[in-house]
């Protein structure tokens, strides 16, 4: 009979994203955020049947999509080639060419925050007026009257949650990524909703019922759990933990009153449902590792988005009868058993301390021998079991793929991801040496065999390691990556900068750290070939961090290919971007199997 050969990785280049999604009120109508035809777009099922049509055409990825209780129209969030300065638009309940509703300057931001239950009142937060702080400002869409409500202080402060009679608000302030403060405005005062703000804690995803605020937080504690503010006593109490398990996202089925619970422990996440009465608590078995979004209709029926290391992003609805795939979102002909699911590993560090990383073997018909070590980005984040084409098309190659959780990461108690803090280049530095280190001892890389491919802060680190350790790579991949300290720490976003400090340090009191973590302080060392990527829009990781190392290192006669996307921020959303960034990259690697270099 007819025989096709195995999966190419030309089949990887043609997955797609869904990055958000909602579902109408009366749930006959699914609406999600894709790059399926080539550019990020709204696109649309009429549920229950599975065709998917485009809804809205504006070639910009979407931040936020939001049904009209009542039908009207839909609001939508674009930002342009990638800038992340989303501004709200609306479109017509049929679809079409999005309408701009609260937008202004380009280079201002409007996060949507909330809509009243009649859609007559759209809270948003907004850069303008108080790029570093945020102003949240009430849209009246029947007058177009526009009303400032709160001015943020200290911190990014963005609207969280409003009181059904739209009397008491929740503001988060993003004072670090590990000390967020929540505090409630009612009509008689400002309320903390945590006990001591001095205390370095996070709080965050408020709910009110009825005279209660739910929220989550790790006051006082090394991971995050439901707690409760009672709005008339004042008083603050834990309401439900989850042994090693931090919660991450909280949504409540007022019908039913039950929270659908999402914890995060290392690499997965875990799906529960906590009846508000009775007190009891259920694991949901979800059809996904990571979990990105929830959303609950009235008729109690739950829609998740999510993936795992070989299901892309897909949307599930679950209720009584189990779960039900909504979208067939799947790599071109490549079923999950084509693809390499990670096996979790731990390692011994510099200190002693435990850390566990994700191991992609290549299967043995594909395998190079060949090892791509990849330090996450963030870093206040983790590499978790989510479905990456760059990684399944480097697998497809034969290539294996190495990503340790180093200290700094998320999902395994605040006292570790505190670690990065003011600490860039060191321990996590170590940590991944340690890293590299086991993987020769356990003789699944060496020296001649191994590749450092990294993102932003994992482009830093790919950038750091290769200046100061060279001996132990091939060839270096940086995308995005912070190549110096003094100037990142000046060029972040406005709404960062409250953030800098704790995060990072400050350039003055910081100045040797700065020096001894900055990766321009070791050009001497990066002789390795590298391929420098960066996206021209970039606001966080901005092109003059790439622009500068290319230019040193060409300047010193090292061998760097240099690839800019000029419609592009802080990652690939447009299809042909992403192949022309993969082909490059695969390329390079495969140039630099044969060559062999001298440090
Ligand atoms: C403020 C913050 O932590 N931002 C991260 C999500 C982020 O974008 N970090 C960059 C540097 C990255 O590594 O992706």
């Amino acid at each position: 009979m007819i025989k096709f050969p195995k999966p190419t990785v030309e089949q990887f280049f043609r997955s797609y994203v869904i990055s958000n999604f909602t579902v109408s009120p009366n749930e006959d109508q699914l609406l999600f955020s894709s790059n399926l035809n080539g550019t990020m777009n709204v696109w649309a099922m009429n549920l229950p049947d599975q065709y998917p049509y485009l809804f809205a055409h504006q070639d910009e990825s979407s931040d936020f999509l939001k049904f009209d209780p009542e039908g009207r129209y839909v609001l939508a969030g674009f930002d342009r080639n990638g800038d992340e300065n989303y501004q709200i638009y609306a479109i017509a309940p049929e679809g079409g060419l999005p309408q701009p509703l609260v937008t202004g300057d380009s280079e201002e931001k409007y996060f949507y925050a909330h809509l009243s239950e009649d859609g007559e009142r759209l809270y948003y937060g907004t850069s303008k007026g108080n790029p570093r702080f945020i102003n949240t400002h009430v849209r009246h869409l029947k007058t177009g009257d526009d009303e400032l409500i709160q001015e943020g202080e200290q911190g990014a402060t963005l609207l969280t949650a409003v009181s059904e009679d739209e009397k008491s608000f929740v503001f988060s302030t993003i004072l670090a990524n590990t000390y967020t403060l929540s505090f409630v405005k009612t009509e008689d005062g400002v309320y903390d909703l945590t006990p001591d703000r001095e205390q370095v804690h996070v709080s965050g995803g408020a709910t009110f019922v009825d005279s209660t605020i739910y929220f989550m937080t790790n006051y006082d504690s090394e991971f995050s759990y439901l707690a409760k503010f009672d709005l008339e006593e004042k008083e603050f109490k834990k309401v439900l933990d989850f042994e090693d398990e931090s919660v991450k996202t909280l949504k409540y089925d007022k019908q039913r009153e039950q929270f659908y619970i999402v914890t995060e422990k290392g690499v997965k996440d875990f799906f529960y449902r906590y009846d508000v009465k009775n007190g009891t608590l259920e694991n949901i078995d979800a059809p996904v590792d990571v979990i990105e979004k929830i959303q609950v209709a009235k008729s109690g029926n739950v829609y998740i988005l999510g993936r795992s290391a070989v299901i892309p992003h897909n949307i599930f609805k679950y209720n009584e009868s189990g779960w039900k795939q909504l979208t067939a979102n799947q790599v071109l002909g490549v079923s999950p058993e084509d693809m390499v699911d990670p096996e979790v590993v731990t390692y011994e560090s510099f200190d002693g301390m435990e850390i566990e990383a994700l191991l992609f073997r290549a299967k043995p018909e594909n395998d190079n021998g060949y090892t791509v070590f990849w330090p996450h980005g963030g870093p206040q984040a983790a590499e978790r079991k989510f479905y990456r084409a760059m990684f399944q098309c480097l697998l497809n190659r034969g290539y294996t793929i190495f990503c340790p959780n180093f200290r700094g990461s998320t999902g395994y108690g605040s006292s570790f991801v505190k670690m990065v803090e003011q600490d860039w280049g060191e321990g996590p530095r170590l940590d991944n040496i340690h890293a590299i280190e086991w993987l020769f001892d356990q003789g699944i890389s060496s020296s001649e065999k191994l590749f450092l491919v990294g993102g932003s802060y994992g482009g830093y680190m790919a950038l750091l390691l290769h200046g100061r350790h060279p001996e132990y790579f091939k060839a270096v991949v940086d995308i995005f990556g912070v190549s110096n300290l003094f100037t990142f720490v000046n060029s972040v976003p406005e709404h960062w900068k409250p953030i800098m400090k704790r995060w990072l340090g400050d350039p003055e009191e910081d100045k040797e750290r700065f020096e001894k973590d900055s990766p321009v302080t070791y050009l001497d060392g990066m002789k390795k070939p590298m391929l420098v990527i960066q996206g021209a829009k970039d606001p966080r990781v901005v092109k003059e961090e790439s622009d500068q190392i290319v230019d040193k290192l060409r300047h010193a006669g090292r061998d760097v290919e240099y690839l800019v996307l000029d419609d592009e921020g802080h990652g690939f959303s447009k299809k042909e971007n992403e192949i022309n960034v993969y082909q490059t990259m695969l390329d390079f690697l495969e140039k630099h199997q044969k060559v062999s270099q001298k440090v």
